[in-house]
């Protein structure tokens, strides 16, 4: 998909964004408070922070699964805070998403699952259609599972045909909640290497949450740290010469060092 930024401009941008919940007895939760931040085209992004620091909640802000009390939201050069509901439909295509319980429909195949998306845009004819489909497919490597259905998946494959109907509408950016959290070790290491290659080799940009360093330190190039809603701190993964202000930037130093990028794909292992 085509993009409105001029060459320099972030691909996202977060402009002072908060985000509140109701409280079940009254009151309100702020869980995201005036967060900044950009993420430039052919990042891989991660989003860490303990439990409950509102990083799932800021993920969601980008594509407005959340849409921000204040602040405004701009991606591939649009506004989407200020968009109607039809044009966030539309801008949304640009913006894929899969989750930590991938989120399939269980009673359509895979192959419906990846076409669901393009249908309800309706912008492909039928045989176009059909070769984006096995193109996402094959990109994953589950073309010969396109018939079968989530129930007869592995949690890795079910993990590859939800990013292969993210990846249906040839979006920028792809949105990432604790993807590999449900995967044992060696599911995760190779559904990682998938997500760096459809980074390299397709452009896409990625927003990655994870509370697994190792899963950051492996694929990220850039992590910021989220406390209690607010960004404690950001950096490059390589840069491990400035001082980190958070345990986690500091834990995460190891990541960046030469021994881990001798080590890095290896064994990735959970924390
Ligand atoms: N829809 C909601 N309604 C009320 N409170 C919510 C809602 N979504 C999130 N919260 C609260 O906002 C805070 C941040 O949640 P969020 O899921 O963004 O955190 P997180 O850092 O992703 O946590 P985790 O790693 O445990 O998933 C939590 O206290 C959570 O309970």
């Amino acid at each position: 998909m085509s993009t409105h930024t001029t060459p320099g401009d972030p691909l996202i941008r977060i402009d002072g964004a908060s985000k509140s919940f109701a409280l079940p007895r009254g009151g309100t939760f702020e869980a995201v408070k005036s967060v900044s931040l950009t993420v430039d085209k052919g990042d891989v992004f991660g989003l860490i922070g303990k439990s409950g620091a509102g990083k799932s909640t800021l993920l969601r802000l980008i594509n407005l699964l959340e849409r921000p009390d204040s602040g405004s939201i701009t991606v591939a050069g649009r506004e989407l805070t200020a968009l109607n509901k039809r044009e966030l439909r539309d801008a949304r295509q640009n913006i894929g998403m899969i989750f930590q319980q991938f989120n399939l429909l269980q009673n359509a195949t895979v192959y419906e699952n990846v076409a669901f998306p393009l249908r309800i845009h309706g912008t492909l004819n039928a045989p176009r259609l059909a070769a984006r489909v096995l193109e996402c497919l094959e990109l994953v490597g589950l073309a010969d599972k396109a018939e079968n259905y989530p129930a007869q998946l592995s949690g890795g494959q079910k993990q590859r045909a939800a990013i292969a109907r993210a990846l249906a509408s040839r979006p920028d950016v792809l949105l990432c909640d604790e993807p590999t959290s449900a995967l044992d070790a060696e599911t995760t290491r190779s559904l990682l290497d998938t997500l760096r290659d459809i980074n390299l080799r397709l452009g896409v940009t990625i927003v990655i949450v994870s509370h697994e360093l190792s899963v950051l330190g492996a694929i990220c190039n850039r992590v910021a740290v989220i406390e209690d809603g607010a960004l404690a701190e950001q950096f490059a993964l390589a840069d491990t010469s400035s001082a980190r202000i958070t345990a986690l930037g500091r834990e995460l130093a190891y990541y960046g060092s030469e021994g881990f990028a001798a080590t890095a794909w290896k064994g990735i292992e959970h924390v």
